[in-house]
């Protein structure tokens, strides 16, 4: 079942088309990856999927992007709302300089929840959720600048966690970080996908081959080929998928 859909979906920094008529649909509860050289249009489609794009100015975005059915474009829509059910994770880890258990408080406090066994309850859930807990359950109150890199990213992946999102999108989360950190995020997607629809945007294809179940290979704001990862790695049917895999070009 698809959670979200894009069709038809062009979008215009200005004068530079940066995504040509995509259509792709991302699967509920299962981790899509987009793929491409760079520049190529990812970090831009994955953020049409909760209207970060809203933010750029001179944008133009037409075409249609729904989830559950619903298009998110529509006027109706309350944005904030949409981006606490389609959260984000970034590249560099970028946790509040307040304590690990404010980060994670930010949100639902934002949203209305002000008793302490509530928020209490959420923040253990949340760094539960991102397999962060034992590692800072004796130091809530430190400042989250304090943690590694590593954890500072799996943090933001609690912070995000905390609103109940039903979709999560990750823009390149293991670039900034080691192998050992970026394992256990890698893991982490995979547990997430158990309750959560991931949608991530990598430039390492072991990492697309490992963690994602569809993928979708992006070339100078086209979307060329879409498939299950297992197809798309093993024996993707348009050239130009096959070039980049194979390392031709990139
Ligand atoms: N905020 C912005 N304002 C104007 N142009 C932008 C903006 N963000 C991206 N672009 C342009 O849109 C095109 C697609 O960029 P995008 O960042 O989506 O590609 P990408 O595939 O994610 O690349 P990378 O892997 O390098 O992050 C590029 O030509 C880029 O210069």
């Amino acid at each position: 079942m698809d959670k979200m859909s894009a069709s038809h979906l062009d979008l215009y920094y200005g004068d530079n088309h940066a995504l040509k008529d995509v259509s792709l649909p991302i699967a509920e509860r299962k981790v899509t990856a987009f793929i491409g050289p760079s520049g190529c249009g990812k970090s831009t489609f994955l953020k049409t999927l909760n209207r970060m794009n809203d933010l750029v100015e001179n944008v133009k975005i037409t075409g249609d992007v729904q989830l559950d059915g619903q298009d998110i474009y529509s006027p109706k829509v309350d944005v904030t709302l949409l981006r606490k059910q389609v959260g984000m994770v970034f590249q560099r880890p970028n946790p509040f300089p307040m304590s690990i258990y404010d980060n994670i408080a930010y949100g639902p406090r934002l949203h209305g929840i002000k008793q302490k066994s509530k928020l209490d309850e959420i923040v253990e859930t949340s760094l539960r959720g991102a397999a962060l807990f034992d590692e800072v359950k004796d130091r809530l109150k430190k400042p989250a600048l304090s943690l590694s890199g590593g954890q500072q990213q799996r943090l933001c992946i609690a912070r995000a966690l905390a609103v109940e999102p039903e979709v999560l999108l990750m823009d390149e989360p293991t670039s900034a970080l080691d192998p050992i950190s970026t394992q256990k995020v890698e893991d982490l997607i995979l547990e997430l996908k158990q309750k959560y629809t991931v949608a991530i945007v990598t430039h390492n294809m072991q990492q697309a081959a490992r963690v994602s179940d569809y993928t979708a290979f992006f070339l100078v704001g086209e979307m060329v080929e879409y498939d299950t990862t297992s197809k798309i790695f093993g024996s993707p049917s348009q050239k130009k998928t096959e070039d980049y895999i194979v390392g031709r070009f990139g």
